[in-house]
């Protein structure tokens, strides 16, 4: 008999794990299917201890949870709407147990509010996936350093010299160069349709590097070493979304299961073969007496004079510089570029929207003129779009996760040190109590100016709040408005034949549309010098 349940039990935890990790699309033998069994039963046995310790406020409630994996067997890849789904079922707090790792999972702004602001912070941390660690030099960048001396450092060096209004004004030439070839290249497109999102990205990835190294890529090779960056920064912000087993057992995290390290690794190693040239050739540069021939200089020589001149209490190093220079070009483009895709996705799905705010761009920069960066502080409508857009698509719809660093407790519940803690910013975005219509793109909700992204307020903070707030709005703001104003204003849009707008969600860290926006560009105002 109890052999029997033994062989059943072993049976039904093989299925299990099986079926788990066929969840996490991996495909083992049957002995090293064994093995994890063993190793599972281990875990078992610490995992009912440590959960037999717990403090006097008790857990956050949460779905019923399989020992060993706990709830990992039925995550949905898309999780930012499959945790909105359990929150309507457990509450506005709640607990998944990832394998070894707490998950808590923040679905209302009073909530949001304690973590972000009342106990900021203790959860100005992060708890660092494997392949975040690979992807930013060991976690040495802005996203994933904890909270602390060193993390200031990084964020100030940016932020002043990289992301204040200051040096963005300055770079506004270079935006305006970069923004002026799209509308070029797409005049050479009318009436063929174009993937929206591409352009874009393209044209922000343009931006961001002309700001960090000065090098231009023109032509050809623009389209090209453009569109490998975008799979690059598309598969690392894939990557980064997706659970990897390693992150919720650490140990087996040295079997890379998932493999997911290892294509990491493959991506960071590409980027860092790339940042090793430009680099080599600006310490050339700058040995040889030649300068960049411009006033202002750019972010690598700021961030090499920064490193040589060497702070000793919190000096920067060669690693801190490329983990910048990779949260720049990762965290600036990918997010900016599928938020403005987003957008215009909306609005060719509602003509009265695209109507409205072509009427408002006419009206105040007209018809025989240039979209300029000075119009945009007369532009409500667009402003308005923007932020509708970013309310039902937030570019990271769980924000980064925090992490506590000491036990506490939110919401009268103990949330243990070290926990993953998800604010699902998509799911308050769409909370009908706070908003009318939630799931309706209504740009006018925003006309009255009653709610911005500064991070105080709980029910709207698409860039996040508190100290770990978003270090690129300024950036992100300037390029969003004045791109898609400018796109807008020089074309009209329309869809290929027999096609309707898609507006399906992926997730990832960096939420995109399912499937590409085509667009076909025709050029509306009638002096051709204009998109010249
Ligand atoms: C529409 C565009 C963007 C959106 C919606 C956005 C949103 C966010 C959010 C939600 C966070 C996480 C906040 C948290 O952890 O609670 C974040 C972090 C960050 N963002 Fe952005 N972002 C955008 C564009 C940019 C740009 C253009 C840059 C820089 C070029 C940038 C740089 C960063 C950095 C460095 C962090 C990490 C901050 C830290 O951990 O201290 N972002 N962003």
């Amino acid at each position: 008999m109890l052999f029997t349940s033994l062989i059943s039990f072993h049976n039904s935890t093989m299925t299990t794990i099986s079926n788990f990790l066929g969840n996490f699309g991996t495909d083992l033998s049957p002995s090293i299917l064994l093995a994890l069994c063993a190793f599972f039963a281990v875990l078992c046995y610490t995992w009912v201890h440590v959960n037999s310790n717990k403090g006097s406020s008790p857990l956050p409630p949460g779905p019923p949870a399989l020992p060993f994996i706990g709830n990992l067997a039925s995550l949905d890849p898309e999780l930012h709407s499959y945790f909105a789904s359990l929150a309507r079922t457990y509450g506005p707090i709640y607990k998944l147990q990832l394998g070894y790792k707490l998950g808590i999972v923040i679905t209302s702004p009073s909530l949001a509010r304690e973590v972000l602001k009342d106990k900021d912070i203790t959860f100005a941390n992060r708890d660092v996936p494997d392949v975040a660690r690979a992807s930013a030099y060991g976690g040495s960048d802005i996203v994933w350093t904890p909270y602390g001396p060193e993390w200031r450092m990084l964020r100030k060096v940016c932020v002043l010299k990289m992301l204040s209004n200051t040096t963005l004004d300055s770079f506004y030439p270079l935006r305006r160069n970069e923004v002026r070839q799209t509308v070029s290249y797409l005049y050479s497109k009318a009436g063929s349709p174009v993937n929206f999102g591409e352009q874009v990205f393209l044209t922000i990835l343009n931006v961001i590097t002309n700001m960090l190294w000065g090098g231009t890529i023109q032509g050809k090779e623009r389209a090209s070493l453009g569109a490998e960056f975008r799979e690059v920064i598309a598969e690392m912000t894939e990557l980064l979304g997706k659970p990897n087993i390693s992150d919720f057992f650490p140990g087996l995290s040295r079997f890379d299961l998932q493999g997911m390290l290892k294509k990491m690794d493959k991506l960071a190693k590409q980027f860092d073969g790339m940042f090793e040239k430009v680099i080599d050739k600006r310490v050339k540069m700058d040995g040889e007496g030649r300068d960049s021939g411009k006033d202002s200089k750019d972010f690598l020589q700021f961030l090499l004079k920064v490193k040589d001149e060497g702070d000793t209490k919190t000096p920067l190093t060669m690693t801190h510089l490329k983990a910048l220079l990779m949260d720049m070009i990762v965290g600036g483009t990918d997010t900016s570029s599928n938020a403005i895709e987003f957008a215009m996705a909306e609005i060719m799905n509602k003509p009265e929207v695209m109507k409205k705010v072509q009427q408002e761009l006419d009206a105040v920069v007209g018809k025989n003129n240039s979209v300029e960066e000075s119009h945009m502080h007369q532009l409500p409508y667009l402003y308005a779009i923007m932020k509708e857009s970013l309310r039902l698509h937030p570019a990271l719809p769980l924000l980064v996760p925090h992490c506590p660093s000491e036990t506490c407790t939110v919401g009268g519940y103990t949330i243990p040190k070290g926990a993953r803690v998800f604010i699902n910013a998509w799911a308050i975005h769409r909370d009908p109590s706070a908003w009318e219509d939630p799931l309706e793109f209504r740009p006018e909700r925003f006309l009255d100016s009653q709610w911005d992204y500064s991070g105080s307020d709980f029910s709207y903070f698409p860039f996040g709040s508190g100290r770990r707030i978003c270090a690129g709005i300024a950036m992100a703001e300037r390029m969003f408005l004045y791109l898609l104003a400018t796109l807008l204003h020089s074309f009209d849009w329309k869809l290929p034949e027999r096609k309707t707008v898609d507006l399906s969600e992926k997730f990832g860290i960096v939420l995109k549309l399912k499937n590409p926006l085509l667009a076909i560009p025709t050029p509306r105002l009638s002096d051709p010098t204009l998109y010249e």
